[in-house]
């Protein structure tokens, strides 16, 4: 049993960098994120604005550019992991700016190892850990500055699942099923509101999808997100 000490930490409490960061969002960027990666994605650039994805976008008309929220000119792609899935991924490079997820990984931007993670690599994000030999860890809880259900369930339930492999996801998914913003998007869904789909909350809040984690890095001016093969479990 491997032990580590986790800090469970919003968005507004990161008063300095620490060594090991893992930032959740869960509804919905680093699900989006994963699944990108899944569908052959090569890398996420995480943008700190609209306007940043754009230029990035004029430099490199190839890259896709996805933003959460209402539809943009110049934008792409939603944040959505079923709408996304209609792109031609393999290869691709996306830039992403979010409200939360990619906000609360340039906060963290300088750690020695940074993750980004939500439920569908939290298996694969543990193992990493475990390999790593972390034994303290802050988990960014992006959403409601530290108080999304979601995300901070996912959270526990990489904790855990860092000192075991024998841990039940599920009272953790349920605690996100129950969430405010998985609500929020159910009804989205059912409104037809743009850049929501009606299976996005299913296709986030599934454990252990992947066999990948991702991990955050700084290349030359910019940050990048990559999916690392994590090891066996
Ligand atoms: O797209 C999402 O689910 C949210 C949107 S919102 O601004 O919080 O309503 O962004 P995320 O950064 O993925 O939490
Ligand atoms: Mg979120």
């Amino acid at each position: 049993m491997c032990r580590m000490r986790s800090h469970f930490l919003g968005i507004p409490e990161l008063t300095r960098t620490p060594a090991v960061a893992v930032v959740i969002d869960v509804l919905r960027a680093f699900s989006v994120a994963a699944w990108a990666f899944a569908g052959g994605a090569e890398k996420i650039v995480l943008a700190s604005s609209e306007n940043e994805t754009l230029e990035l976008k004029a430099r490199h008309p190839g890259w896709l550019a996805l933003k959460d929220g209402a539809p943009a000119p110049g934008f792409d792609a939603f944040n959505s992991p079923a709408m996304l899935a209609t792109h031609d991924l393999p290869g691709r490079t996306i830039v992403q700016k979010t409200t939360s997820g990619t906000v609360g990984a340039l906060a963290v931007a300088d750690a020695r190892l940074l993750l980004c993670a939500s439920f569908v690599v939290a298996g694969a994000t543990a193992r990493l850990l475990r390999e790593h030999g972390a034994e303290e860890v802050t988990f960014v809880v992006t959403g409601e500055e530290g108080r999304a259900e979601e995300d901070r369930a996912c959270a526990e339930y990489i904790g855990r699942r860092v000192e075991s492999a024998e841990v039940d996801a599920e009272p953790y998914l349920h605690r996100a099923r129950d969430s405010r913003w998985a609500a929020e998007l159910a009804q989205d869904a059912r409104r037809g509101l743009p850049g929501v789909h009606q299976d996005d909350v299913r296709l986030c809040l599934e454990a252990d999808r992947f066999p990948f984690a991702m991990v955050a890095r700084r290349e030359g001016a910019l940050m990048v997100l990559r999916s690392v093969p994590a090891p066996p479990g």
